[in-house]
């Protein structure tokens, strides 16, 4: 299987790992077309990392087929390294350096860099250019880690969790570098455990909980798919609280309105009927609804 046969620039069947008895990743099947910004969400202990690791050709698999830009990342070489970039986190640059100089620093290792002014503006870093390392705040910092794993030029990028314990402000200026980068032409995959992160990136997403992939699509396909139950919520005589989900929220609340004569012009009592958001999707698909 390559990805010229294919057509993905990364084509994963059937992969599966287990940390002693630990299924972290079960069975995951992901198809990732050039060009696009490919989200992989999911909570916690999902198996995110894992796949993104051997995607990198960072850690082993036990099962599976995996093309990455149409080689195995398990036995790869050194052109094939040059084409993905990878953001490692506080990527170890002695905290003297300044920015020009660290980002000028990694692009020697690379046969083609991208020119170094070129990629500190991308990052949005021209600012603090000449600023030491050791000066940058975490979110300034976490740039220069995309600026090393961009300089190289590489035609697909793997972020993982990128933003995690960013600011609000800091996160949306995180995902103007992914825009930038994937209107560029650049293939983007990254996982995040952000629903709204994977909402603003993503052109398509899966959604993996457990190990295994519980839903996939763009975000509109999934709060088409999985959001079409409404739910019904009212008050019944003796104070309990009623939910009931259904596709026909109007049938539900005429049964009510006969139960509670509110022809006649009594109000159902706390009557609320709701579609569920993309996060009441996500919630229920990765088995967290109760945790709100
Ligand atoms: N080196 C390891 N040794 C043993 N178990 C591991 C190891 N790495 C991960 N696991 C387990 O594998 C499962 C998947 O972990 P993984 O880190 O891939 O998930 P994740 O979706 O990235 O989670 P998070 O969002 O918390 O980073 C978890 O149950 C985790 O505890």
């Amino acid at each position: 299987m390559t990805t010229q046969a294919s057509g993905l620039a990364v084509d994963v069947r059937g992969l599966r790992k287990r940390y002693g008895r630990v299924p972290a990743v079960d069975g995951i099947d992901l198809a990732v077309r050039h060009g696009e910004v490919f989200g992989i969400l999911g909570p916690n202990g999902a198996g995110k990392s894992t796949t993104v690791e051997i995607l990198q050709g960072h850690r082993t698999r036990d099962e599976g087929e995996v093309s990455v830009l149409g080689a195995d990342p398990a036995t790869a070489d050194r052109a094939w390294r040059a084409r993905v970039g990878i953001v490692w986190q506080d990527e170890s640059a002695p905290a003297e350096l300044t920015v020009r100089e660290t980002v000028s620093h990694f692009a020697r290792f690379y046969p083609r860099p991208r020119p170094v002014r070129e990629v500190i503006g991308l990052v949005g870093l021209q600012e603090k250019a000449d600023s030491r390392i050791k000066a940058l705040s975490g979110g300034q910092r976490r740039r220069l880690d995309v600026a090393l794993g961009i300089v190289g030029g590489p035609r697909l990028l793997l972020l993982d969790e990128p933003t995690t314990g960013f600011d609000p402000a800091a996160r949306r200026q995180f995902w103007s570098v992914v825009r930038r980068l994937a209107d560029e032409g650049t293939t983007v995959v990254l996982t995040t455990h952000y629903l709204q992160e994977a909402e603003a990136l993503a052109d398509r997403l899966v959604v993996i909980a457990a190990g295994r992939v519980v839903a996939e699509g763009d975000p509109a396909e999934l709060r088409q798919r999985y959001g079409s139950e409404a739910t019904v919520e009212w008050t019944d005589p003796d104070g309990t609280r009623r939910t009931v989900r259904t596709t026909a929220p109007t049938r539900t609340v005429a049964e009510l309105m006969s139960r509670f004569g509110s022809r006649s012009g009594s109000e159902i009592p706390g009557l609320k009927v709701g579609r569920p958001s993309l996060e009441d999707v996500y919630l229920r698909l990765t088995g967290q609804e109760d945790e709100r």
